[in-house]
């Protein structure tokens, strides 16, 4: 294990009444964007909220930001420095885009001296400047996903996590939200969990694979296209050459019976 990582886990099951949605997970990750991907059902949730401290292991051990994330104490340390963006989140729908991002930012005890000017860079990251002082309740849904991701990075979190940040997005503001991901990837660790290999191909540095709840693949983005061959099709996208590389390590992982086993490395 990586001693210089940020997020280190090892055998970490996380188990939903019978279903084992993480099979004993070691996964070690430092700064940049890490794509996190895998099949409906793979396991990306249980960990993306294992990794927020919002779900405990059933077993295994977290250590993130060179904590241990199972004390209590530990956690709300971790918590201040980290960032996070659920598949589905509240809101108080009368809260205008600045105070929904400021309640987080003082939950996340930003100095209250710099609060406001730390609101106001946020929203301004995620696009929604000129909706700062709409209430939540009038915003569309990909806008309301931006005021979620501008709560999550408020506090400039050194881990920042990501659970379908793309999902609702048109095409311009994702092509604007890939940047700011390379971005924030400069500084932070970043991990985005989502279906749409065109955010892996523009964004992100590494890959997670999970299936099953176990790890098919982890390396930088270009040893998982490499891993797809030469495209077949002449001038083939990188987004078809990160989709190869994705269907040729799950089927590697799967083996010839077409059940998970062991990762590739
Ligand atoms: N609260 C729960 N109760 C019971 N089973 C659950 C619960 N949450 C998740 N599971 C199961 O755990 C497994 C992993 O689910 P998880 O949501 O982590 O996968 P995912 O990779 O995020 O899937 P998706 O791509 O569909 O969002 C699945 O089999 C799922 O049905």
């Amino acid at each position: 294990m990586n001693p210089s990582a940020t997020v280190a886990v090892t055998g970490l099951t996380v188990r939903h009444r019978r279903t084992v949605a993480l099979d004993a997970l070691d996964l070690s990750l430092g700064p940049g964007v890490h794509g996190l991907l895998g099949p409906n059902g793979a396991g990306k949730t249980s960990l993306i909220r294992v990794l927020a401290t919002v779900a405990a292991p059933s077993s295994g051990r977290v250590e993130l930001l060179g904590t241990d994330s199972a004390g209590h104490g530990e956690r709300t340390a971790i918590r201040r420095r980290l960032g996070y963006l659920p598949q589905e989140f509240g809101y108080y729908p009368a809260f205008t885009v600045r105070e929904f991002v400021a309640y987080v930012a003082w939950l996340k005890e930003v100095p209250a001296d710099r609060a406001p000017a730390a609101v106001e860079r946020a929203v301004r990251r995620v696009g929604l400047g000129d909706r700062i002082d709409a209430r939540m309740k009038t915003l569309s849904g990909g806008m309301v996903r931006r005021a979620g991701i501008a709560q999550a990075i408020v506090n400039e979190p050194e881990l920042l996590l990501l659970d379908e940040p793309t999902a609702g997005l048109d095409p311009e503001q994702r092509v604007e939200f890939r940047a700011l991901l390379r971005e924030l990837g400069t500084r932070a660790t970043v991990v985005v969990s989502t279906h749409l290999v065109e955010d892996v191909a523009a964004a992100c540095t590494d890959v997670a694979l999970i299936e099953a709840g176990r790890l098919a693949f982890q390396g930088p983005t270009a040893e998982l296209v490499a891993l797809g061959g030469d495209s077949a099709e002449p001038g083939g996208s990188p987004t078809s050459a990160v989709e190869r590389g994705y269907t040729t390590a799950l089927r590697a992982h799967r083996g010839p019976t077409g059940r998970a086993r062991e990762s590739l490395r």
